[in-house]
């Protein structure tokens, strides 16, 4: 191991997307180095310039010794620096850590870890450097690439929502109550065979999700008792949910009390399969599209190290 790579490892890769969010990124950027410095953060930094470009730059960074990673973004940016550490084959997943200073639009998987949507909060969080081993998802479709997961990923009406929101976002939060509701007026529900453990439903159903974490669609809670390191995936299956029965839970959907609505049903597994019949609906991975019909998704339990509140 050259000199080099040795002294990398004690110190922050930062990959950050200067597209993210809807605020000033070179204001932000000015703040955040500035913190850093203050907090006497050692870092190396280097600026998204496509999506999925953190893949590639993250590779490197790992090449040059670096096991400690910043993602500066939103949830798509930390999904594609997951997607990074989890398709390299330099070290073991587990001996890398990710920190997040959020800027995104949603930014949902912060919120399981109680990590503030703030800068400097953020920064002070990095600088305690409390950490927790978290389970990663690894989803299988038609498709011949492996896409990885941190936070929930799904197939049917959550897929459709992303798909609207890429074209919403620059509105900001209010984009996601907007694709969501409007969604529900032209969204086809679609029959799915669900297969895992001894089990197969054969249902009507509005979405299935696969969560590791709690939050999705910008705060709106669909996984039930998570545990983010049991080595297992909080399942929900969502049926026949209509436009009337989401309007009149709205509260229950940002609490979490949805799971106990007679039209869901929730479950622990390891590995799962979903084949939807006749519509090939959106698959969405940590509110990023990955694909579209069938899916499995399986846990790798303890894969990656995340730094927490
Ligand atoms: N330089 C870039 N230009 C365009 N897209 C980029 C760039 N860098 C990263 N991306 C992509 O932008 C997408 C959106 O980023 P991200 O999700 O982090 O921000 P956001 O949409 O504002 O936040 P959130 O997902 O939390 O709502 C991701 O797919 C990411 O890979």
């Amino acid at each position: 191991m050259s000199h080099f790579v040795k002294h990398n490892a004690g110190s922050w890769f930062i990959i950050a997307n200067p597209t993210s969010g809807n605020r000033n990124f070179s204001k932000q950027w000015k703040e955040i180095q500035q913190l850093l410095t203050n907090k006497k953060i050692d870092f190396s930094v280097a600026f998204t310039q496509f999506s999925k470009h953190e893949i590639e730059l993250v590779t490197t960074a790992i090449q040059e010794g670096f096991r400690n990673i910043i993602s500066i973004g939103g949830d798509g940016t930390l999904h594609h620096v997951v997607n990074g550490i989890m398709m390299q084959r330099y070290v073991k997943t587990s001996d890398i850590t990710i920190a997040v200073i959020p800027l995104g639009t949603g930014n949902d998987w912060i919120k399981t870890y109680n990590i503030p949507n703030n800068v400097e909060k953020s920064i002070e969080i990095i600088h305690r450097n409390k950490t927790i081993l978290q389970d990663i998802g690894a989803l299988e479709t038609d498709a011949t690439s492996i896409s990885y997961f941190n936070n929930v990923a799904g197939l049917g009406y959550d897929g459709y929502i992303v798909n609207k929101l890429n074209s919403l976002k620059r509105f900001g939060a209010i984009a996601y109550l907007v694709a969501g509701v409007s969604g529900l007026l032209f969204y086809k529900k679609s029959v799915f065979t669900i297969i895992f453990d001894d089990k197969k439903i054969e249902t009507n159903c509005l979405m299935t999700l696969f969560g590791i974490c709690k939050f999705s669609g910008g705060g709106l809670q669909f996984t039930k008792d998570i545990n983010t390191s049991d080595g297992f995936f909080d399942i929900t299956i969502a049926k026949n949910l209509n436009l009337f029965d989401l309007i009149y839970n709205i509260k229950k959907l940002y609490n979490g009390n949805i799971v106990n609505h007679k039209k869901i049903e929730t479950y622990k597994t390891k590995e799962i399969t979903v084949i939807p019949k006749n519509l090939n609906p959106f698959i969405q991975a940590d509110g990023e599209l990955i694909g579209t019909g069938k899916v499995t998704a399986k846990i790798i339990e303890k894969a990656i190290r995340f730094v927490v509140n």
